[in-house]
């Protein structure tokens, strides 16, 4: 299913864990930042609408995409951060770089939050052109943002169910 199929700012929100002590780290690759502060902007929203507090949301800026993965990482080890946000967007140009960007970004932060057991959410937009970039950050597809900021949620909302049955 495609993002022209299920917009991105559309999810249930039924049964949300309260996140009102919970501390988010947000992510944001300054490449293409037209469009990373819009999904920056997106992230930081839903995570306030849904319970968050301003204090406990931390903002960091990386160069480009492929620095998410390391900086996802000095924030996921940090004792006082729940779960990190991925922010970045990866316009495909004329040679393949954006493909070695890409699988090293995904790859990456699915190690980041697997070696820390931390939700690490892959909010990277890998469009085609700027248009469809901006198409998925508050445009006719909805803001990658918001649902990279739910997914977060919702991750923590899993954990604290799983370890409150594994406490018994
Ligand atoms: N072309 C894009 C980049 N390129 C930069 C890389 O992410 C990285 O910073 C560089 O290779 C040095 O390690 N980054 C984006 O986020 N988006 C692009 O479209
Ligand atoms: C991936 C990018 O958009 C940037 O690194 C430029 O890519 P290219 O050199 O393939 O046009």
């Amino acid at each position: 299913m495609s993002s022209a199929d299920k917009n991105l700012s559309v999810f249930k929100t039924d049964g949300l864990p309260d996140i009102s002590s919970r501390k988010f780290a947000i992510l944001v690759a300054e490449w293409n930042s037209e469009v990373t502060e819009k999904l920056f902007e997106g992230a930081y929203n839903t995570l306030i609408q849904y319970g968050a507090e301003a204090e406990n949301i931390e903002r960091g800026n990386v160069p480009g995409s492929f620095e998410l993965t390391t900086g996802s990482l000095w924030y996921a080890l940090r004792r006082d951060i729940d779960a990190v946000i991925a922010l970045g967007v990866v316009i495909q140009g004329e040679t393949k770089h954006n493909d070695y960007i890409n699988h090293a970004v995904a790859q990456g932060l699915t190690n980041v939050s697997l070696k820390t057991e931390k939700p690490v959410i892959f909010g990277v937009l890998t469009p085609n052109t700027m248009e469809q970039a901006l198409e998925r950050a508050g445009g006719i597809h909805g803001n990658k943002g918001d649902e990279a900021a739910m997914t977060a949620i919702k991750m923590l909302g899993l954990y604290s169910e799983v370890a409150r049955h594994g406490s018994h």
